[in-house]
């Protein structure tokens, strides 16, 4: 039998801890084997926005699971040119591990707007979304059937606060793994 693994995709500009505590409550409550934390490279809907490099991205993403066997990093969507699809992805996935069944883990901030996304009808037939509860975001409606929701402890948290407070001189101490928070401002990131 094949495994079961949970994907969460991201920016992670910087990843804080509710990346980190979706990943877990959807790993126990769909009994995944593992979950893959993929950064993205050029992210569809936030091309045109300032973000720190990909390799920071990236290396802070590594740190945030370092010390967590059940998380893996997986960098596909690095050497690809243009915007990172999900689509593009999982059909890469899906031909490498064609054993293994793929659950896509989002907030439901982005669950509101799957239908902008490329080949989403296409996508929704390759992988199972969890739809995980983010403050402001109900998970009881409009969803599809089809989505697994699961209910999360809700962190009013995300990477735009952290790069705010950063930015801010405030504290980002137990937002974020300590290990993230240490490569922020060893790397001067967010203009701290
Ligand atoms: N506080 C949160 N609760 C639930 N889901 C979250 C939370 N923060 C992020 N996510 C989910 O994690 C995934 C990756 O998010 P992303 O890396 O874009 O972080 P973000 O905090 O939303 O970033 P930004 O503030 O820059 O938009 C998305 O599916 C998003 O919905
Ligand atoms: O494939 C798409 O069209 C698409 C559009 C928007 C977001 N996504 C994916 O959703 C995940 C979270 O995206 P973001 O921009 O909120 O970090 C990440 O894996 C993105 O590649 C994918």
């Amino acid at each position: 039998m094949g495994r079961k693994i949970g994907i969460l995709g991201g920016t992670f500009d910087p990843p804080h801890l509710a990346h980190l505590m979706i990943a877990q409550e959807a790993m126990d409550a769909c009994t995944l084997n593992e979950v893959w934390f993929i950064p993205t490279s050029i992210p569809p809907h936030k091309q045109n926005e300032d973000m720190a490099s990909v390799n920071d991205r990236v290396e802070m993403t590594r740190l945030a699971i370092s010390n967590r066997s059940s998380f893996r990093l997986c960098t596909i969507e690095l050497d690809r040119k243009g915007p990172s699809y999900t689509l593009d992805t999982i059909n890469i996935l899906k031909r490498a591990y064609a054993n293994d069944e793929f659950y896509f883990i989002i907030g439901s901030d982005m669950a509101v707007s799957l239908h902008t996304w490329n080949g989403i009808e296409e996508l929704k037939k390759l992988v199972t979304f969890i739809v995980t509860t983010r403050p402001d975001y109900g998970v009881d409606s409009p969803f599809e059937e089809a989505f697994i929701k699961v209910h999360v402890p809700e962190m009013e948290l995300s990477s735009s606060d952290i790069r705010e407070r950063v930015k801010n001189n405030e504290s980002i101490r137990y937002l974020v793994p300590e290990v993230v928070r240490t490569y922020v401002e060893e790397n001067r990131l967010y203009g701290s």
